[in-house]
């Protein structure tokens, strides 16, 4: 079932929801403790059924799409690039809930550079997934390396589980960080240096 990666039609309304998605949802608010059935929860399961679509429309985004425009370096700007604090939205492939931060993509151009909002929509492409924060990381740092073939990528996530504060251990506040480095990044301690105090996370 391959989603459509347009928010303007996932998600709003016009999609028909097959009928097992429907009767799943209601199984779950039943066994929640709620009757399906009562007003307020009649057009729910239809509702959420939708709004996973949306969620999950990175399913049928491909990242490496929006790296498939770049041009040689111009101007002569050969230091780093980076996008700092994008917000993202994704949801954990173990409890489904949200694990809602922000990515800071940097990149040291090679032969090659992109139009900065390409790097938010290859973020967003695979956080509207289910996602481990980890595999989050990685696949956002491989799809810039591979496509736009840098001297360096560095990708620096935070971010806070919804699983770890409504749920289990019930710990609001606490951020989760990850990085990944490639290249330079990777290989030479003062760029890397450099990079992250430039994120300045
Ligand atoms: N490493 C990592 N762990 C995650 C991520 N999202 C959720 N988790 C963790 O996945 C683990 C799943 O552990 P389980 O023991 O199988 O599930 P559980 O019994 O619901 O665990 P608790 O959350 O501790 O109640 C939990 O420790 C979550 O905190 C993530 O992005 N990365
Ligand atoms: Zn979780």
């Amino acid at each position: 079932m391959a989603c459509d990666p347009d928010a303007e039609t996932v998600g709003n309304g016009k999609e028909p929801v097959p009928s097992e998605v429907a009767d799943a949802i209601r199984t779950l608010i039943r066994w929640s403790g709620d009757m399906p059935e009562r007003e307020g929860l009649v057009e729910t399961p239809e509702r959420v059924a939708r709004a996973w679509r949306e969620y999950c429309r990175g399913y049928g985004d491909d990242p490496a799409y929006h790296l498939s425009r770049i041009f040689h370096e111009v101007g002569g700007y050969d230091d780093v690039v980076l996008l700092k604090d994008i917000p993202f939205q994704s949801h954990c492939e173990h409890h489904m809930a949200p694990i809602v931060g922000k990515a800071h993509i940097a990149y040291l151009p090679g032969d090659y550079v992109v139009g900065i909002s390409k790097l938010a929509r290859v973020l967003h492409a695979y956080a509207n997934r289910l996602q481990v924060q980890e595999r989050l990381t990685s696949e956002v740092a491989n799809c810039i390396w591979e496509h736009l073939k840098p001297q360096g990528v560095a990708v620096v996530i935070e971010a806070t589980h919804g699983c770890m504060t409504g749920r289990g251990v019930r710990t609001p506040g606490v951020i989760m960080k990850t990085s990944r480095m490639l290249g330079v990044f990777r290989d030479d301690e003062k760029s890397r240096e450099e990079v992250l105090k430039l994120i300045g996370s």
